[in-house]
C-alpha cells in the first residue's frame, strides 16, 4: 500500500468507517466500505469466533470485488457474563438491535445479576457521582485482510480492557463506547477523542499489529 490508494473494509458501521477513515487517512490512504458497494449481498456472520466472522467478511467481499479486503469483527466480552455478548454483541438485544438497545439490555442482564448474587462492596466500585462499575469487561477487535490474487490471509487481534458502568458517559465512538469505563483514564470510552480512542482501543491496537505485519511483508 502506498500513498493515494485505497483500503476497501467490509463493513456497514459507520462508526467503525469513520475510526478507519481517520487512521488510514494518517497514512495517506482513503477508505471505501460497504455504504459505496450497496448492492453487494449481505455476509452471513456464523462464525462461533471474532476471527472467523472477520475472515469470512473480508474473504466473500474480497472474491466479489476481485480485490484485497479488510474486515473488522468485534464486540464486548463482560467477565459477569461469562463473556456475554461476545460475538453476539451486534445483535445482543435481538434482531433489529441498535446501540441504544444493546447497551439498555446489557445494563438489564447486570443489574439483575446485581441482585440475585453480586456483592458489591459499595464504595470502592463506585464513582464520585453515584455511577456503579458492575463488571470488568474488555473489547476485542480481530482485523482480517484477504487477498484474493494469493488466497491468503493477514490476521491481527487488539483488546482493551475496562469496567462496565451503569450510567452511559460521552457521546464520542459508537456502540457500547458510552457504557465503557476506563480506570486508567478516568472516562467513559465514549468521552475520548477519535485520538485518544484510536491510541488505546482494541481496533486501534489490531490495526497497528496488522500495519506492522504488512509492513515486514513488503520489505
Ligand atoms: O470500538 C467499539 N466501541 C463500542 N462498541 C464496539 C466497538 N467495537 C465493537 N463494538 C460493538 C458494536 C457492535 O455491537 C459489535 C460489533 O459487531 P460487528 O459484527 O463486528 O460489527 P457490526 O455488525 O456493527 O458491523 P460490520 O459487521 O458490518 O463490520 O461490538
Ligand atoms: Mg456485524
Amino acid at each position: 500500500m502506498k500513498r493515494g490508494d485505497t483500503v476497501v473494509v467490509a463493513t456497514k458501521n459507520a462508526g467503525k468507517v469513520k475510526e478507519f477513515a481517520h487512521a488510514f487517512g494518517k497514512l495517506g490512504l482513503n477508505v471505501v466500505s460497504m455504504f459505496d458497494y450497496p448492492d453487494l449481498p449481505e455476509v452471513v456472520e456464523d462464525g462461533l469466533t471474532f476471527a472467523e466472522n472477520a475472515r469470512k467478511k473480508a474473504r466473500e467481499v474480497a472474491e466479489a470485488l476481485g480485490m484485497p479486503v479488510l474486515a473488522d469483527d468485534s464486540g464486548l466480552e463482560v467477565e459477569a457474563l461469562g463473556g456475554d455478548p461476545g460475538v453476539y454483541s451486534a445483535r445482543y438485544a435481538g434482531p433489529g438491535a441498535t446501540d441504544t438497545l444493546n447497551n439498555a439490555k446489557l445494563l438489564m442482564e447486570l443489574e439483575h445479576l446485581a441482585k440475585d448474587s453480586f456483592t458489591t462492596d459499595g464504595k470502592q466500585n463506585q464513582l464520585e457521582d453515584g455511577t456503579k462499575l458492575l463488571s470488568p469487561a474488555r473489547f476485542v477487535c480481530t482485523l482480517a485482510l484477504f487477498d484474493p490474487a494469493s488466497g491468503k490471509f493477514m490476521e491481527s487481534i487488539g483488546f482493551v480492557d475496562g469496567q462496565i458502568a451503569s450510567k452511559p458517559r460521552g457521546s464520542g465512538g459508537f456502540g457500547y463506547d458510552p457504557l465503557f469505563w476506563l480506570p486508567t483514564h478516568g472516562k467513559a470510552m465514549a468521552e475520548l477523542t477519535m485520538e485518544e480512542k484510536q491510541a488505546i482501543s482494541h481496533r486501534g491496537a489490531a490495526l497497528a499489529l496488522l500495519l506492522g505485519k504488512l509492513e515486514n511483508h513488503s520489505e
